[in-house]
């Protein structure tokens, strides 16, 4: 069945009626994200009778042949778990309805005439959805603004949904903001990070703000250090091409791993107006203190084992350079200027080919101040630690430390936690519903602002600079990085939560 859950309430209002223009018709988003993902909102009702989908793209599709592909790639998804989407059948009401109102149009991203013909076939509300290249960002944005597509008039909307990387650096995003920009509104572009489309990320907003247990002692005088993880067991796989030029930093760090610090440790919005959070997530990232190549490592997977199996280095996977120097692995620490986090480090971390697949924020709190427990030296209570798993099982888990049975006071800590899937039916969405929908409504609060994007670029600018030709520190695949990573917190006398262990 299909899984709208995140709207699927009775209170949800349907979107209103419009087209999505999508530029990469023939793409790979395209068809294993955005199509099930249209797919799920159909199956929640929330898509209007009048909405369509018109697809663009260099490829000669006609309507009934890109039908026929897209049903094909649906139905492969039914019970693959490998795939990203995989329900146990497609159901053919809403894939039928979704199916029924694609049609495809044959066009060039950098021909002008690719836009006087979308002009003739538009009117009314229209979301522009850019599954492209990013080196077509900016030329597909100046040909809607060029061909009249970006005004609003009559009370139509046209709103224009960017995918990532937004920008390689300062400049650039600087420079694709201002093409953008010369051709509309702000309120028009969403700049989407996907990862702002995961329903555990959007909780963490809940579980800090509604939780009158935690509010108070989110903050310095309580809090030790926060480590962020993005760990990824597949490597590059076929994605060479656009890894060389990318990275690891450029790839997971400005977009999704300060998006996940900015939801843990921006301030409290005054209200969930979308630019009241976005000011305060601004303002977070603006107060990211320059991070400088000490606070850094950057490593590249050698080849290893992974899973039982010879894994290949990265400089042996297909369209990388035999002498590559991009990493695959970034650890940073992270400090933010400001009263509630003034001395309390973020250590982050990111990588391909690692001993775990796992998306998680952890919180570590102070030692308890007083030492009534202390049964001999060394053996001192465990510091209370407080993970929010994102993937792959979301949920939270919580490190308390508490009696051990017997008759001495000896203590032993334990983990204390909930599993989404134990108290909410799993869902098969992808993420992208939640995005898809909030732009047909209007509402930008999980989408990136141009300012926050450059705050971002800005905080890893300083590395960027000085990672051109850096040298990396190798680490086998499969292992959990390299060992300069568990030096960066050894410094601090700390250490990474290990990889590859719950
Ligand atoms: N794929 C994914 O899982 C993810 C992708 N993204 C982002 O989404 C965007 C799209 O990615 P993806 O779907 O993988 O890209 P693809 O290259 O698979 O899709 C782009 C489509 O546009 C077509 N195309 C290329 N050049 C032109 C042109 N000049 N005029 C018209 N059509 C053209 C391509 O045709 P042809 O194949 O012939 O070149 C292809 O059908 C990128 O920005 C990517 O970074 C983000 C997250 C995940
Ligand atoms: O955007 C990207 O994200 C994925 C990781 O996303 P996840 O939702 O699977 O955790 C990453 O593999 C990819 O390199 C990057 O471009």
């Amino acid at each position: 069945m299909p899984d709208a859950r995140a709207h699927d309430t009775p209170d949800t209002p349907q979107a209103p009626p419009c087209t999505l223009v999508v530029f990469g018709a023939g793409g790979d988003l395209t068809k294993r994200l955005l199509m099930p993902a249209l797919y799920n909102l159909a199956g929640g009702g929330l898509l209007a009778e009048k909405f369509s989908i018109l697809g663009v793209d260099h490829n000669p599709l006609t309507d009934d042949g890109w039908r026929d592909d897209l049903t094909k790639t649906m139905e492969s998804f039914a019970g693959d778990p490998s795939a990203e989407f995989h329900p146990e059948r497609i159901d053919p009401q809403p894939w039928g309805f979704i199916r029924e109102r694609l049609h495809v149009m044959q066009g060039d991203f950098s021909k002008a005439a690719t836009f006087q013909d979308l002009a003739g076939r538009l009117s009314g509300n229209v979301v522009f959805y850019l599954a492209v290249a990013a080196r077509f960002f900016g030329p597909v944005v100046e040909g809607l603004g060029k061909a009249g597509l970006l005004e609003q008039s009559d009370g139509a909307f046209r709103r224009v949904i960017i995918e990532k990387p937004f920008g390689s650096d300062l400049a650039s995003a600087k420079a694709l903001n201002e093409t953008i920009l010369a051709q509309g509104d702000e309120s028009q572009f969403y700049r989407i990070d996907h990862f702002l489309g995961k329903e555990t990320v959007q909780s963490i907003l809940v579980i800090r703000f509604a939780n009158a247990l935690l509010d108070p002692v989110w903050r310095r005088d309580y809090v030790d250090h926060v480590e962020i993880t993005a760990a990824e067991t597949i490597g590059v796989e076929e994605r060479g091409r656009f890894y060389e030029p990318t990275g690891a930093l450029r790839d997971m760090v400005p977009n999704h791993l300060f998006q996940l610090l900015t939801m843990v440790a921006m301030e409290p919005p005054g209200s969930f107006d979308a630019e009241a959070v976005r000011d305060e997530k601004t303002r977070l990232v603006t107060a990211i203190r320059p991070i400088s190549p000490e606070d850094a490592v950057r490593g590249q997977y050698a080849a290893g084992r992974e899973g039982g199996r010879d894994a290949a280095a990265y400089r042996d996977e297909p369209d990388v350079a035999e002498d590559s120097r991009t990493e695959t692995y970034v650890a940073l620490k992270i400090a933010i200027e400001n009263e509630r986090w003034s001395g309390v480090p973020f250590y982050l971390r990111t990588g391909k080919c690692l001993a775990d697949r796992r998306t998680e924020i952890a919180v570590h709190f102070k030692p308890a101040p007083f030492t009534l427990f202390k049964v001999k030296e060394g053996a001192d209570p465990s510091s209370n630690v407080m993970r929010l798993r994102i993937d792959p099982e979301p949920g939270s888990a919580t490190r308390l430390n508490v009696k051990r049975p017997g008759p001495q006071m000896h203590l032993s800590a334990i983990e204390t936690g909930f599993r989404y899937a134990d108290f909410f039916e799993p869902a098969s969405t992808v993420g992208y519903e939640t995005l898809i929908y909030d732009c047909m409504i209007g509402d930008p609060t999980l989408f990136q602002r141009a300012d926050t994007i450059e705050a971002s670029w800005a905080a890893v600018d300083p590395l960027i600079q000085a990672w051109t030709d850096a040298p990396v520190c190798f680490y086998a695949a499969g292992s959990p990085g390299p060992k300069e990573a568990d030096e960066l917190l050894g410094r601090d006398g700390r250490a990474w939560l290990p990889l590859g262990e719950k």
